[in-house]
């Protein structure tokens, strides 16, 4: 199975990958409950499902990958369930920036994005660690949104772009554009190159509020049955080769004119 995985992703790796994915990882307490679990144990097989992805996309070569651990509206979500997700992250990320670890060994840069100063004061000193440890890393780039939504991230956005103009005395804002936005995202500030591909699982057909602007004229869409700790190469393959597909009609389209 590992040959056969590795026989396909060198495959894959020979033609056009996307350079910034996101995974909205929907669906593990359907999941857990599926399996006659209580629901919110099915949030450690999600992070576990998580690291076997992002290992897949760094074998690939994609640059960036933004995934959505947290949204703001969770905290409304039983205290059990949102103290076992804090607890992960406090946990884990360091744990995955570790020497010899996933992050580590594969040269990736941990950002979290998101509204930081909703989360409990030991979760913020535990992302400061892990991002801190991970700050030469550059082959690769890992965001993790928590807590995050996209109307938090663009009003945060259009503050910023805002505080610029004045202090460059533009009292009207008439300098406001969407550039001058879209590079206050928290994806853009981390560096990340617009996103090429968006994949929802749990067949929940939403954005939520996830990387709504980041969603532009070029991303492709794909909402997919599984749930989210199920997700695997037989889901990722068809998503990685219709991006090829994309490209290379693209390409065919532009030799033609
Ligand atoms: C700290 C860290 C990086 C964690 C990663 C773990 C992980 C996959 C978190 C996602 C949490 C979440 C709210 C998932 C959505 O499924 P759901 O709970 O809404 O499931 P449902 O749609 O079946 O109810």
């Amino acid at each position: 199975r590992r040959q056969l995985t590795h026989l396909l992703l060198s495959i894959i790796a020979t033609g056009p990958v996307p350079r910034h994915i996101a995974f909205e990882m929907d669906g593990n307490r359907r999941y857990a409950r599926s399996l006659g679990k209580e629901g919110k144990q099915g949030h450690g097989d999600g992070f576990r499902t998580l690291l076997r992805v992002l290992e897949l996309c760094l074998r690939l070569r994609i640059h960036s990958v933004t995934v959505y651990a947290f949204a703001i509206d969770n905290f409304n979500r039983p205290k059990e369930e949102v103290d076992a997700l804090m607890e992960m992250a406090e946990t884990r990320l360091v744990e995955i920036a570790e020497k010899g670890h996933l992050l580590d060994r594969y040269g990736v840069r941990l950002n979290v994005l998101g509204k930081r100063s909703l989360l409990p004061p030991k979760v913020q000193v535990a992302i400061e660690k892990a991002e801190y440890m991970t700050r030469h890393n550059n082959a690769a780039v890992l965001n993790v949104c928590a807590p995050y939504s996209s109307k938090h991230e663009i009003t945060t956005a259009v503050e910023s772009a805002v505080r610029e103009a004045l202090e460059n005395r533009d009292l009207d804002g008439s300098t406001i554009t969407e550039g001058t936005i879209e590079a206050q995202l928290s994806t853009s500030l981390v560096g990340s190159p617009p996103l090429d591909v968006f994949v929802r699982t749990s067949g929940v057909k939403r954005l939520s509020s996830f990387l709504t602007w980041q969603c532009n004229e070029n991303t492709q869409i794909h909402m997919v049955d599984t749930y989210w700790p199920d997700f695997g190469l037989r889901d990722f393959i068809p998503v990685l080769l219709q991006y090829q597909c994309k490209v290379w009609r693209e390409q065919g389209a532009s030799r033609s004119m």
